[in-house]
């Protein structure tokens, strides 16, 4: 039986994490995945304070004692003193991913000037994903699901349709995702047929 496909969530924000403002970063993180994902999934939050060390250990707590296949961090990835996500999760890798931090500035400029601030990166600990996406709550469907037109042609893909393949490769669960909201690619030898 294919194994449940377990993703942590990490908003990492001095403010939302204090209480100075609410975290939408959780919340829009789970009602984009709720829309995209067609495979049975379970979750693991966690709202931390831009630190690198907390950082690093609810990384590393997430992928060896969680077994998260996937992590999905948002928050501290722009130029500020106190930005310091991409530091953190380069410092627990096992393998840089750099496909996805440049595929994700390539989207978000199709949205913002500023894209290029972002200094995201994607990365494997063991047999996880971890991928930081902007603190801009906006920013999580942007960069997820890529840039369409008004009929809901793909005009640049988002970086999930990559992710399903990626979690194969890495011998984790088979996800399958929403064609309307994003399609996963695989080549055509990796494609299984569902199972009613
Ligand atoms: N978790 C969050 N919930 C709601 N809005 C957020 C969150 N994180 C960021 N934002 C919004 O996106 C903007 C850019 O995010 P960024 O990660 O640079 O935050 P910041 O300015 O470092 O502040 P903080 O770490 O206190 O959220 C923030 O100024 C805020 O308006
Ligand atoms: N898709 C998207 N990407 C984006 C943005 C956005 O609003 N949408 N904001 C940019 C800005 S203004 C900054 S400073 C960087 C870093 O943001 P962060 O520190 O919130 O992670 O992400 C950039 N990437």
């Amino acid at each position: 039986m294919n194994e449940v496909l377990k993703i942590g969530l990490v908003s990492i924000s001095d403010r939302a994490s204090s209480g100075i403002y609410e975290d939408k970063g959780i919340p829009a993180l789970q009602e984009w995945l709720t829309q995209a994902l067609a495979s049975p999934f379970e979750i693991v939050t966690r709202l931390i304070a831009d630190e690198q060390p907390q950082i690093e250990a609810t990384l590393i707590e997430l992928v060896d004692r969680e077994k998260c296949h996937l992590v999905l961090t948002t928050g501290g990835t722009g130029p500020a003193k106190r930005d310091v996500t991409p530091d953190a999760t380069l410092a627990i890798a096992d393998r840089e991913m750099p496909g996805f931090g440049e595929q994700m500035r390539q989207i978000s400029l199709h949205y913002v000037p500023t894209a290029i601030l972002s200094r995201q990166v994607g990365v494997i600990r063991g047999s996880c994903l971890i991928l930081n996406l902007p603190g801009q709550p906006k920013s999580i469907k942007e960069t997820l699901e890529g840039v369409k037109d008004q009929d809901g042609k793909v005009l640049v893909h988002g970086i999930f349709a990559s992710v399903p393949y990626c979690i194969q490769l890495l011998e984790g669960p088979y996800i399958e995702t929403h064609a309307t909201i994003v399609s996963a690619f695989r080549p055509k030898s990796a494609i299984r047929q569902s199972i009613e």
